[in-house]
């Protein structure tokens, strides 16, 4: 079981595999070209995060009593399925700008409406997106709040591109809005606000 989940934390999946389309290796390259004077950085992701910040996670802010075999072999949902059938996607983070773009392609297993992407899937994808400009800005972070307006439905297996900003912080809220275009700007999928709030060490999880 060490030895899989060992195997699992080394694949970096945000990088291309073979289920990429033409688009969204486009994109990666000329966000690949962005991080050459490192104003731009690719966030690498793994199936099972093995990062400090999980140890940090698990050991400060949750309870013993939620610790057990499942939570010590939890998966990323996000990389939880076969290249291609789910959650493609790369993320790009610029420290100066406090943002996030996220490179997206949905797979067949998301369909909701035949033909298009479940507004579950859409949400994920968002929240992980938002999730990750909370939670480079301040560290351990949970959603507390996700408002999203659907505009137009995503065609499955396209490529769509989110784009997350943080616009404020509050103490312990952190405050991030994320859209979503179509890969040539011209189509609106979806606007997000999100309100992620900072762990208190002091007020272990329930
Ligand atoms: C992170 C681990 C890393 C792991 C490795 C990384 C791997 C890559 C991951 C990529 C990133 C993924 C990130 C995904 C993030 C999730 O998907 S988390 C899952 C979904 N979210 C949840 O399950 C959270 C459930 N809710 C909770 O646990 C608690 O409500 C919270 C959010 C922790 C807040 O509880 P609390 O710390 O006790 O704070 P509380 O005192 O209630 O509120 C603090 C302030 O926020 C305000 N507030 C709280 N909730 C709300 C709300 N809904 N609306 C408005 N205001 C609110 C309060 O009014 C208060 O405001 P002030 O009075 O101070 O002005």
């Amino acid at each position: 079981r060490l030895f899989s989940s060992e195997k699992l934390t080394q694949r970096d999946h945000s990088l291309p595999n073979p289920s990429w389309s033409k688009d969204l290796r486009l994109l990666f390259d000329q966000f690949m070209k962005k991080c050459e004077d490192s104003s731009w950085k690719r966030l690498p992701s793994y199936k099972c995060e093995s990062s400090q910040r999980v140890q940090d996670f698990k050991t400060h802010f949750l309870d013993p009593k939620f610790m057990n075999e499942q939570t010590v072999h939890g998966q990323l949902f996000t990389r939880s399925f076969e290249d291609g059938l789910g959650f493609e996607y790369a993320m790009f983070c610029n420290d100066a700008e406090k943002r996030i773009v996220c490179l997206f392609q949905g797979g067949p297993y998301l369909q909701g409406v035949p033909g298009f992407l479940h507004g579950g899937a859409i949400a994920t994808i968002i929240d992980a997106t938002t999730g990750m400009t909370a939670l480079l800005a301040g560290g351990i972070v949970m959603t507390a709040n996700l408002n999203i307006n659907f505009k137009r439905p995503i065609p499955l297996c396209s490529t769509v591109v989110l784009n997350s900003q943080l616009d404020k912080v509050e103490g312990r809220k952190f405050f991030v809005s994320c859209n979503i275009h179509s890969v040539d700007g011209k189509t609106l999928y979806s606007e997000t606000t999100g309100l992620f709030i900072k762990l208190d060490p002091d007020k272990r999880l329930k």
